[in-house]
């Protein structure tokens, strides 16, 4: 049985109404899922506020209740704790409930603008390779040892979260890494949880929408590192302009790494191609089949997280070697001659790079292709920004819908084209219909052309009007091509 004052350890009060030994069923934030005895914390969202469903959560059987601001009316029979914080409260209960299992292993935390899904597979298949049992906790897929999880968010919310934790630590999980998107630091998804280690890859423009202004953005990814233990590492990317801030409240051990700046761990780029990397890494030349500069920040973070977990350098570079990546991030599909890459860049800063990675490992008078849209319900500004790197770094560009989600397409399409300069508009094209400008692109691509097809990466639906049609662009591609059947 778990009573409900051990479950609040660690909670900040201001006061509470009733029995505090009452048994906890289970931990709810949603009034919709209520059963008989379980805990109802109160949590102000971005759309209602949870404190106005607590009648709804007694009705259904609530028999205690976690707030911010108390009911007029109090019921008899019912505990009530008044918090501080609830979104705070939640994460910290959540972790409670199931026992602390970040307590129970090595857990390590990568936030960032880009490449927080890409580093923490990485170092989930490096930890794999070297014989750990390991959890991942990511936006394409979260996983247990070689169970796979499907996800709902980069970051789950705590309950979930720490449920999942608990059955990594059952399933003898010594390490495990896991993404920390912003909306999860902010909404606290995180409280409660003992990290070993955190890493900041980057911060550029995205989610202002939620964020408002990037000064709130930066101080979102910041709360993490303001929150790690000491005897936690905090590893930050030295070249992004922010890694300092990062670390302006930290109490943990401060590291960082870096490609141009000095840093506790540096590499070299010796060559890049559309082959692999090869990178000098503490005098060690390396190749890895991953492409692009940004995976040689990615494989740097890793190293460095791997270290500072106490494995050996020699080991770590021989392992990582033969680790691939993640899914839809710079995945390479080649037929007839034509090369088509699927990549999840949905951030001006991601395509920017793809699209740079892309034009140095061209080797000749090849297209470069890119078939790319917006997301709808998301930050509005990055919009024209990534219609505008598209063209700039493309020799044509087929502007169409991404997951539309509740906005008219066409809206997000006009909104993307005001960023092209008039210049641009002859290599431009608008194809609302996302299957119809992958075959577009395949229509004209030649052989030896490139086509990039960004911004959604691993995802297998597309997202219109709240309905979820299947769609995968790495699929749909290969069907094109196969159709065309270029000679
Ligand atoms: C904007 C955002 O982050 N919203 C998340 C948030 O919901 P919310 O704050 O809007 O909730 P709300 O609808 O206002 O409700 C407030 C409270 O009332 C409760 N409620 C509501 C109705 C009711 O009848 N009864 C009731 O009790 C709700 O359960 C909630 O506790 O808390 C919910 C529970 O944790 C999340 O599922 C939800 O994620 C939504 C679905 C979402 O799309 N989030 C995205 C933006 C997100 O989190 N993305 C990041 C990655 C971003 C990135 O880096 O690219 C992620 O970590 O996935
Ligand atoms: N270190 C990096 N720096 C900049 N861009 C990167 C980096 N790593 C990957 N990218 C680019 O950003 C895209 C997204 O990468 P990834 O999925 O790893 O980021 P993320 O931070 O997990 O994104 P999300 O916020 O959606 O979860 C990739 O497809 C690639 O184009
Ligand atoms: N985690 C990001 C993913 C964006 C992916 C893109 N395909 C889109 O749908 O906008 C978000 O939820 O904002
Ligand atoms: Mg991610």
């Amino acid at each position: 049985m778990k009573a409900l004052k051990d479950i609040l350890y660690k909670v900040s009060l201001t006061s509470t109404i009733g029995d505090m030994d009452v048994e906890v069923k289970d931990l709810v934030f949603d009034s919709r899922k209520v059963q008989a005895g379980s805990v109802f914390i109160a949590v102000r969202g971005t759309q209602v506020d949870g404190h106005d469903f607590i009648a709804a959560a007694l009705e259904k059987g609530a028999k205690s209740i976690v707030c911010e601001t108390l009911p007029d009316q109090l019921l008899e029979h019912v505990t009530y704790v008044q918090v501080v914080d609830s979104s705070r409260a939640l994460g910290v209960m959540a972790a409670n409930y199931f026992e602390n299992p970040s307590e129970k292993m090595k857990l390590v935390a990568v936030t960032g603008t880009n490449g927080k899904t890409s580093t923490v597979t990485l170092l989930y298949q490096l930890f794999r390779e070297m014989g750990y049992n390991v959890g991942l906790v990511s936006t394409v897929e979260n996983k247990i040892n070689d169970t796979v999880i499907p996800a709902t968010h980069t970051t789950p919310d705590a309950i979930a979260l720490q449920s999942l934790l608990k059955q990594m630590v059952e399933a003898g999980c010594t390490h495990a890494f896991m993404e920390a998107s912003s909306h999860a630091i902010v909404q606290e998804r995180m409280a409660g949880l003992h990290l070993a280690g955190a890493v900041f890859t980057n911060i550029s423009h995205d989610h202002l929408d939620y964020h408002s202004t990037f000064d709130a953005y930066i101080n979102a990814k910041k709360k993490l590192f303001d929150e790690l233990p000491k005897d936690a590492f905090a590893l930050v990317n030295a070249d992004d302009k922010r890694a300092l801030v990062m670390l302006q409240n930290c109490r943990a051990t401060k590291q960082t790494y870096a490609l141009k700046y000095p840093a506790d761990f540096k590499a070299k780029v010796l060559s890049n191609t559309i082959e692999g990397l090869e990178l000098d890494i503490n005098n060690k030349q390396i190749w890895f089949r991953m492409i692009g500069e940004f995976n040689a920040y990615n494989l740097l973070a890793v190293f460095g997280v791997a270290v500072l977990l106490g494995e050996d350098e020699e080991e770590v570079l021989m392992q990582l070697s033969k680790v691939k990546g993640a899914q839809g991030r710079f995945d390479r599909i080649s037929m007839y001659g034509i090369t088509a890459i699927v990549d999840y860049a949905h951030t001006p800063d991601a395509l920017e790079n793809v699209l740079k990675t892309i034009q140095g490992v061209r080797t000749g008078g090849e297209q470069v292709i890119t078939v790319v849209g917006c997301g709808g319900n998301r930050d509005r500004t990055k919009r024209p920004i990534m219609a505008k790197i598209a063209t700039q770094f493309s020799d044509k560009v087929i502007l169409t819908s991404d997951n539309p989600r509740d906005e008219e397409p066409m809206a997000i399409l006009r909104e993307m084209e005001a960023g092209i300069n008039p210049v641009d508009f002859k290599k431009t094209m608008i194809i609302e219909d996302r299957r119809e400008a992958i075959k577009t692109a395949g229509i004209l691509a030649k052989k030896g052309d490139i086509i990039l097809i960004a911004g959604k990466g691993h995802e297998t639906y597309q997202e219109i009007k709240g309905v979820k049609y299947p769609f995968d662009d790495r699929e749909v591609v290969k069907e094109v091509l196969n159709l065309l059947n270029k000679n």
